[in-house]
């Protein structure tokens, strides 16, 4: 079996291709709970407030598979995933979707409180284009369809949906819906939620049909509700999602700034012009650094000389990405390209564009090289208005740098802005550290938790695209209020009223 379908990874959040990396350490991100207990032991998730030095929980024992799901469950349709729903929810069974299994947030960690019997269900045979309707530019699908695949069939017809996260290969489009994902290009066409106008949820009491293409004023729209709700109200069975024509031009192009906050402003100022491009990533000086000294060859030593000749030589580099019609892309690359000028950046031209767009998915098989090396390889992200953006990137950083210092284990931190938005971006945080062998868990939950305390107080949000999963659950009240819980409780009360539905994620104790 493709180890990337196998439910049984489920509780585990690595990766598909990561195995490896995990011979050491089955679970350097997470631990996965035994049925019955809290997530990542005693507290653990207790609420966020000031910080605490935690219990040290024993590691579990190699090889112990208590927590795999007892069964593995794969429907054909919608109808039959709402007869297995009921029957679970009679049964006192606990069900938990599996779309790509690439959740890094615990999503499928299928942890329930009463320690009930549990299924996993594998969406894979519903993966199929059920609807192509040309002219209004809408397809509809099967959630267990991966991206690759919906290109492909896409193609064909000169379209494209353009979600591309990271995890392309591997993630389904059910999964982007759950988790509100966000792709390399979202800043163009949007994040994965804004290209979904309908979709069916069965639940353990019905069948929802959601959305109403091209739009509707018919109440609050309770297409956002299934948005994000990362398998707790439900199953999605069949999405209906925006798609674009293929981009005749794709332009790709590199900037330098002298600074991080320059690089920021600048960006700023594209939004305020309304030039922000298809595809951002700014990346910090750090971040910069550690790409250059990756990068070989006459041209990469050529580059890092001449920024270091135009006092670049501890540069932010920025990576532009266009995208459509040709006349557009020249139209809108010109206009940008006087604003950034006039914010101090230095054109850098495609090959570093080109370059990026080569390496795009590189990132996570090179963290389990450094893995296998013995470091601690983590991520984290946020996202936060222009104006917060600066005081939470300094947040996050000084918390991360003082809870592995403490620990003995100083991190070299890279960090970027990958998704703009006319009021703000996002900022996504890669950690490196030598890896505490008796207890690695322990020592990112402890960074991860003082981060996490730090960006809320700064003014950055919880999640901008890994969703809420089990790892995030502790401070959900924390950004959607108390009566905001108790709304979403109240809902999953009348979908799922035995509470079988992924009970483990979102909603906090
Ligand atoms: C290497 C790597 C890179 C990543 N890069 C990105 C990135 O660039 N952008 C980004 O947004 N995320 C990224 N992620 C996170 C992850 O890929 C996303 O959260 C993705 O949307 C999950 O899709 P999946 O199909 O794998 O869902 P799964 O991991 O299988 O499930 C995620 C959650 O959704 C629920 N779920 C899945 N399918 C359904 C369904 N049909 N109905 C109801 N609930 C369902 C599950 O129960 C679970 O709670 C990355 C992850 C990895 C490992």
């Amino acid at each position: 079996m493709d180890p990337a379908r196998d439910p049984a990874r489920r509780r585990r959040r690595d990766p598909p291709g990561a195995l490896p990396a995990l011979r050491g350490d089955p679970h350097p991100a997470g631990r996965p709970a035994r049925r019955g207990q809290r997530p990542h032991g005693p507290g653990v998730e207790a609420p966020a407030g000031r910080w605490q030095e935690l219990p040290r929980p024993r590691p579990p024992p190699r090889g112990d598979a208590s927590d795999a799901p007892d069964a593995v469950v794969l429907p054909g349709t919608t109808q039959e995933t709402a007869a297995l729903l009921a029957a679970c929810s009679e049964l006192g069974v606990v069900v938990v979707p599996f779309g790509g299994g690439t959740s890094v947030v615990g999503g499928l960690a299928g942890v329930d409180a009463d320690d009930r019997p549990s299924v996993a269900v594998d969406l894979s045979r519903m993966s199929s284009v059920h609807a192509l309707d040309v002219p209004s530019s809408l397809v509809t699908v099967g959630p267990g369809m991966r991206g690759p695949a919906l290109e492909q069939e896409l193609g064909r017809e000169g379209l494209t949906l353009g979600h591309l996260p990271q995890s392309w290969e591997f993630a389904t489009l059910g999964g982007y819906a759950a988790t509100r994902s966000a792709g390399q290009n979202s800043t163009g066409v949007g994040r994965f939620d804004e290209l979904v106008t309908g979709l069916t949820m069965a639940t353990p009491t019905g069948v929802l049909e959601l959305g109403h293409p091209p739009a509707s004023a018919a109440g609050p729209d309770l297409l956002g509700l299934a948005l994000g709700s990362e398998g707790t109200l439900g199953i999605i069975t069949e999405l209906t999602l925006r798609v674009r024509p293929t981009p005749v031009a794709c332009s790709y192009e590199g900037w330098s700034f002298r600074s991080w906050a320059i690089g920021l402003a600048a960006l700023q100022q594209l939004s305020r012009h309304e030039l922000l491009p298809d595809i951002v990533r700014l990346s910090d000086t750090d971040e910069t650094r550690a790409n250059l000294l990756m990068a070989s060859g006459t041209g990469a030593r050529a580059l890092r000389a001449s920024l270091r000749a135009r006092g670049h030589g501890d540069a932010c580099m920025l990576v532009l990405g266009w995208e459509g019609l040709p006349a557009m892309v020249s139209a809108r690359m010109k206009a940008a390209a006087s604003v950034l000028r006039d914010g101090g950046a230095i054109r850098l031209g495609r090959k570093v564009g080109e370059s990026w767009k080569r390496n795009r998915f590189h990132g996570p098989y090179l963290r389990d090289t450094l893995m296998d090396g013995g470091l601690l390889v983590e991520t984290l992200e946020t996202a936060a208005t222009w104006s917060a953006l600066p005081t939470v990137y300094d947040a996050v950083r000084r918390a991360l740098r003082e809870s592995l210092t403490r620990q003995g284990k100083r991190p070299l931190m890279m960090s970027h802005l990958s998704h703009a938005y006319p009021t703000g971006g996002s900022l996504y945080v890669t950690v490196l550290a030598d890896r505490d062998d008796e207890l690695p868990l322990q020592q990112w939950l402890t960074a991860k938790r003082a981060a996490t305390d730090a960006l809320l107080a700064a003014g950055g949000t919880l999640t901008h695209h890994h969703a809420v999963g089990a790892d995030h659950r502790p401070w959900m009240e924390r950004e959607i209020g108390p009566l905001g819980v108790e709304v979403l409780r109240a809902v999953k009360e009348r979908l799922d009223p035995k509470g079988i539905c992924n009970p483990g994620v979102l909603l906090p104790d």
